[in-house]
């Protein structure tokens, strides 16, 4: 499509926008210091580039973007084993800040490719943009809304406004409150109806008011210091609307001593009040309904919907519509149950290994600016180099939610067919992100990128491990043979091996097709000094700025989530069917064949319960 049907396109959608004008997104502007202070940061507010595009333009229509597509061909002509063995561009693909450390040797490109690629940035106006989110702009236009992540944990004395207001002060009187409550639930000076001392708390959410808490918690879980402060002490999250969940809950769990949290931005997810209920109900069939005061607390920003579910507002910890579901695990959502279980002075080195990092993101120019970087080296392999997937390899057990938790960032952020002016884009924009642990992948789906598709890797090791093993006469300590390969791997997938080099090893012929790897695969290697809630704080912001990147260049509007909406409503539609068939046994209507079908045959199979059964909850 040409700028000239895209700009069509884009008029006959504002025309059909149901509120009219008023929707029109605004021009790119440069924003001044006046929204966010202190001074030490204001060089990153000096004067910018002119901007090239208008609203309506779309990045692959820049001269930048059609500069990287004509430099493909050159790519295509390198090899990553000849790449890797030019030392100073090897160098100069090195990055260091404030001990995280990231090598991008390993990927598809030359010093020529990075130049290319800080031209389209400055093509699609990402410093503008980053100013933007920092200064409270409204950058999720189609919810007319800031995008403070940042704010969550920013120093005291920070200041940024989101509608002329500064925010920092209402995130730590949040912060406080946190404080002072965790620190009563954990000494037991805040007691359960039958007056015992809560030990045990379970989180209920979905999504963003839920993964990025569980990655947090399942890595500070075996961090010796975290330990410490979580003894005796269990923290559980329940997600899944599926009974099961509830069951692996509160099994083994006394609600006498069980403080349950309710999560949910919105407080409307059908299944976080779903469960909630199922909890309110499995706690005062026990300890009777007044036991609820005591024993439910909510993390919401709607504390309407709070005290009409029964939780006191004093009891609610706010956080707000400018924290996206996903980006709120420093907010409320995960800083409550984390300092439940952590204690705060915890919590708050995890906000402080952010904030680095916001601070690192907001003023380190573009080529030393590892969020920066890992967004435009995404954008190239996406875009340019047409890989599509990206696989998340932490070698750290510690790490086995952060995967999942980035799926939700990335692919919720970015998984957008249209700009953020609703004109379709005519190229490919998010990635699919999947990942586990190595060296458990190796063992899993490695092959495939290997010899089979080509995904570029994120390999993230850790140079301490938190819990050593040194077992004598062993050759190496075990963590040492984890990082083994660790090192390996981005080597394998560079390099490959030739069928001259298996001929040398009297590979027999008709193996060497089999035996052969082509090499020339992406990496990237992110090396952290240990994994300790700072660390833990670092990687998290790292990853979500660098999402933020990539939709900024994609000229997307990284920060709804409208696609999640469709299937919600049609949910809404079998609810009511099956409510209807269970009580009145009347058919299943208004649904295609194959839906009919399977409801029908669903309900027949289930006609054994009863239309309108008595309370029951699992019993294990
Ligand atoms: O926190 P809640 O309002 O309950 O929302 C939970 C989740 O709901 C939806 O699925 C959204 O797509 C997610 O972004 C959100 O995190």
């Amino acid at each position: 499509m040409g700028p000239i049907s895209r700009a069509v396109t884009f008029l006959c959608n504002l025309a059909h926008s149901s509120s009219g004008p008023s929707e029109i997104p605004p021009l790119p502007t440069d924003f001044g210091p006046q929204n966010f202070l202190p001074a030490s940061t204001l060089s990153f507010f000096s004067p910018v580039p002119s901007v090239e595009m208008t609203s309506t333009t779309l990045i692959c229509d820049t001269q930048p973007w059609k500069d990287l597509k004509a430099h493909v061909q050159d790519i295509k002509k390198t090899h990553l084993r000849d790449l890797m063995n030019d030392k100073e561009r090897c160098e100069s693909m090195m990055v260091e800040f404030d001990g995280m450390f990231l090598d991008y040797s390993r990927q598809c490109a030359t010093l020529d490719t990075m130049d290319k690629l800080y031209k389209l940035a400055e093509a699609a106006s990402l410093k503008q943009q980053i100013n933007r989110m920092y200064s409270g702009e409204h950058i999720n236009s189609t919810e007319n809304r800031s995008v403070l992540h940042v704010a969550l944990r920013a120093p005291r004395d920070a200041v940024i406004n989101s509608d002329g207001k500064n925010v920092v002060p209402d995130v730590w009187n949040v912060l406080d409150k946190i404080e002072d409550f965790s620190e009563k639930v954990r000494s037991g000076s805040w007691i359960g109806a039958t007056g015992k001392p809560l030990k045990d708390v379970i989180a209920i959410g979905i999504g963003g008011s839920f993964l990025g808490p569980l990655f947090v918690h399942t890595a500070l879980q075996t961090d010796p210091e975290a330990v410490e402060f979580a003894k005796g002490r269990q923290l559980r999250f329940l997600a899944n609307v599926d009974p099961i969940d509830v069951a692996r809950n509160i099994a083994g769990l006394n609600p006498e001593t069980t403080l349950v949290v309710v999560v949910s931005k919105t407080f409307t997810t059908a299944e976080t009040m779903l469960n909630a209920r199922t909890l309110r109900e499995w706690i005062s069939s026990t300890l009777g309904p007044s036991a609820v005061a005591k024993h439910m607390v909510a993390v919401s920003t709607n504390l309407t919907l709070v005290e009409k579910f029964g939780i006191d507002p004093n009891n609610a910890f706010a956080f707000w519509d400018w924290v996206g579901g996903r980006y709120s695990v420093c907010s409320a959502v995960g800083v409550l149950p984390l300092s439940l279980q952590y204690g705060f002075s915890i919590v708050e080195k995890f906000l402080k290994g952010a904030s680095s990092i916001d601070d690192h993101f907001r003023s380190a120019p573009f080529e030393k600016n590892i969020p920066v970087l890992l967004g435009l080296l995404s954008v190239w392999n996406v875009s340019f180099l047409g890989y599509p997937a990206r696989a998340i390899l932490p070698y750290s057990q510690a790490l086995e939610k952060f995967a999942p938790h980035i799926q939700q960032v990335s692919m919720e952020s970015n998984g957008k067919g249209v700009s953020i002016d609703g004109v379709p884009l005519p190229y490919e924009a998010g990635e699919i992100d999947f990942g586990e642990p190595g060296t458990n992948g190796q063992h899993s789906f490695y092959q495939l990128i290997h010899q089979g598709r080509v995904i570029p890797c994120d390999f993230i090791g850790i140079v301490k491990s938190q819990q050593p093993v040194y077992l004598k006469g062993e050759v190496v300590s075990n963590h040492d043979e984890l990082m083994s390969n660790f090192f390996a791997q981005p080597d394998a997938l560079a390099y490959g091996k030739t069928a001259e080099q298996l001929l040398k090893e009297n590979v027999s012929q008709h193996l060497i097709p089999h035996k052969t790897f082509s090499g020339n695969r992406p990496s990237l290697s992110l090396l952290l000094p240990s994994l300790n809630a700072y660390n833990i704080g670092q990687l998290l912001a790292s990853y979500e700025h660098r999402v933020a990147v990539e939709g900024f260049v994609w000229g997307i509007n990284s920060f709804d989530q409208w696609g999640v909406e469709l299937g919600k409503s049609l949910a809404t539609q079998v609810r009511k069917q099956l409510h209807t068939s269970r009580t009145k046994s009347e058919p299943v209507e208004g649904f295609n064949f194959s839906t009919t079908k399977l409801l029908t045959r669903y309900l027949q199979a289930s006609s054994d319960i009863p239309a309108d059964p008595p309370t029951l909850l699992p019993r294990i």
